[in-house]
């Protein structure tokens, strides 16, 4: 428990028809005592005049009162439900600042939940994500880790090593013919079980994050084809040079976006072709690299090109197998094609806008569904302990395959399960934590 008693104002900044001032730790009850006057009773509504240092009115409102530890951050609670002023809710503010109280720092009501254990760093996580939610399938993700589904799955996981360990480490002081025993008694199948569940939830846990961090789509084809020009119609504005010269884009160019919300980092790149200058070249060396680590690709076609320039080569050729593509057919301005779903491809006009709605819809419907109810909104360093997690995994498994000693395959399972401990917070660091809680908002 904290000795300090933080305040913030938990609403958005401006003004809004009810504005909340957030209070928690041991001063609480007294703080509330000299603005309202006497204690009201735990967790209802009760409606009071909040009292200035002159004994003035500064705003009249509803305050609750959770005595710790049935409380969001386990220690003493009170919310003050004024009116959504910016001025009224600083003097509010202002005065539980000059009883003594703090101001807290961002996610510092979030972080004291977590110490009290009221919450495991993926529901806290959960929390400031649901909050950042830019897409309907991201809140849904948000809300399923929020109810602790993402825990649990982890927890689970780490159940099962932690009897696994100890079947394995009951049998060490006996093994004299380790992969015989192990074989025997099912360690194998059981290891296997488990490298199967951590794939499914890294699995799971990666589309979440994708969720809330947005795709990547990379914009590809031939040099002048229109890639910036594209970039540019689906930024709304002028992010990228275009010109009538092939060879205008050769660094790659990093764009987001959202589109009904959903977030999307769009990278423009050089157009595809040999030769040029070095310049040129280290441009087209680094689309195709952007290209390999794409979670789409655009690849953008001029419809009123005059046959193939033959010193261009073909951009099929660069296309990475394992990512899928959509193939944008630009500037039927031109060509007289009329704008949409066609069975080359996609048809726009990147300078007149022609077919950029059903583009957009496209790119909606293939990177935004997921009705998959195993989604978990997760993060990059979720993603992180669950490879780590799995590389455990593995290794445990080669030990037994390789008919390893138990010492051996408990140990690379334990490592497994601290990188497991870390999602959920039951093995962490400080230094972890203040990176976590300093990204949430103020009040939160
Ligand atoms: N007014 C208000 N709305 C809010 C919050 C809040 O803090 N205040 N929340 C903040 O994130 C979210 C709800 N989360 C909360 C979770 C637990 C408790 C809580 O006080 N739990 C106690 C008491 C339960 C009870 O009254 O029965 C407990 O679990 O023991 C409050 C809010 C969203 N809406
Ligand atoms: N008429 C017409 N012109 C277009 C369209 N899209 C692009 N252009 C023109 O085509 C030329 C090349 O456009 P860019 O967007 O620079 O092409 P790019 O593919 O980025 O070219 P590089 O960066 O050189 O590879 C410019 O003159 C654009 O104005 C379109 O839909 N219709
Ligand atoms: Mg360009």
């Amino acid at each position: 428990m904290s000795d300090a008693t933080i305040c913030a104002v938990a609403t958005p900044p401006g003004r809004g028809g009810i504005g909340v001032i957030r209070l928690s730790g041991p001063a609480t009850a007294s703080l509330i005592e000299a603005m309202v006057g006497a204690l009201p009773s735990p967790r209802r509504a009760s409606f009071r005049r909040f009292a200035g240092d002159d004994g003035a009115a500064i705003d009249e409102g509803l305050v609750l009162w959770f005595p710790g530890p049935q409380s969001f951050t386990g220690e003493d609670v009170a919310e003050l439900h004024g009116h959504g002023g910016p001025v009224v809710m600083d003097r509010l503010l202002q005065r539980l600042l000059a009883l003594g109280a703090e101001l807290a720092a961002p996610g510092e009501f979030s972080h004291r939940a977590y110490l009290n254990g009221r919450i495991d760093l993926t529901r806290a996580e959960a929390i400031a994500d649901l909050i950042e939610a830019g897409s309907e399938s991201a809140a849904r993700a948000a809300v399923r880790s929020l109810q602790g589904e993402f825990a649990r799955t982890v927890e689970r996981l780490v159940q099962r090593l932690t009897d696994l360990r100890v079947h394995l480490e009951a049998g060490i002081d006996f093994a004299d013919e380790p992969l015989e025993g192990l074989a025997l008694d099912g360690v194998l199948e059981r290891i296997e079980a488990i490298a199967a569940d951590v794939a499914e939830t890294r699995q799971a846990a990666g589309r979440g994050q994708q969720l809330q961090e947005g795709l990547t789509v990379v914009i590809a084809g031939r040099p002048n084809a229109g890639k910036s020009s594209l970039l540019n119609a689906l930024a709304g504005r002028d992010a990228a040079i275009v010109t009538a010269l092939a060879g205008t884009t050769r660094d790659v160019l990093d764009t987001y976006l959202h589109i009904d919300g959903l977030p999307l980092r769009v990278l423009d790149t050089a157009g595809l072709r040999q030769g040029g200058d070095v310049v040129e070249q280290e441009g087209v060396r680094r689309a195709r690299q952007a290209m390999q680590q794409a979670d789409r690709i655009l690849l953008v076609e001029d419809d009123a090109a005059a046959g193939t320039d033959p010193g261009v080569a073909d951009p099929q050729t660069d296309l990475p197998s394992a990512v899928p593509v959509t193939t944008v057919i630009n500037k039927i301005d031109l060509s007289g094609r009329s704008a949409g779903v066609a069975d080359d491809g996609l048809a726009v006009s990147a300078l007149t806008g022609e077919g950029m709605a059903a583009l957009r819809e496209h790119l909606r419907a293939s990177l935004g569904e997921d009705d998959s109810e195993a989604v978990f909104i997760a993060r990059r360093r979720h993603l992180q302990s669950l490879d780590a997690a799995a590389a455990g995994v593995d290794e445990a498994l080669e030990a037994a395959r390789a008919g390893a000693g138990e010492e051996l395959i408990a140990e690379s399972l334990g490592q497994a399960q601290q990188s497991l401990g870390e999602i959920t917070g039951a093995v962490t660091t400080e230094d972890l934590l203040g990176r976590i809680f300093s990204t949430f908002c103020i009040g939160k």
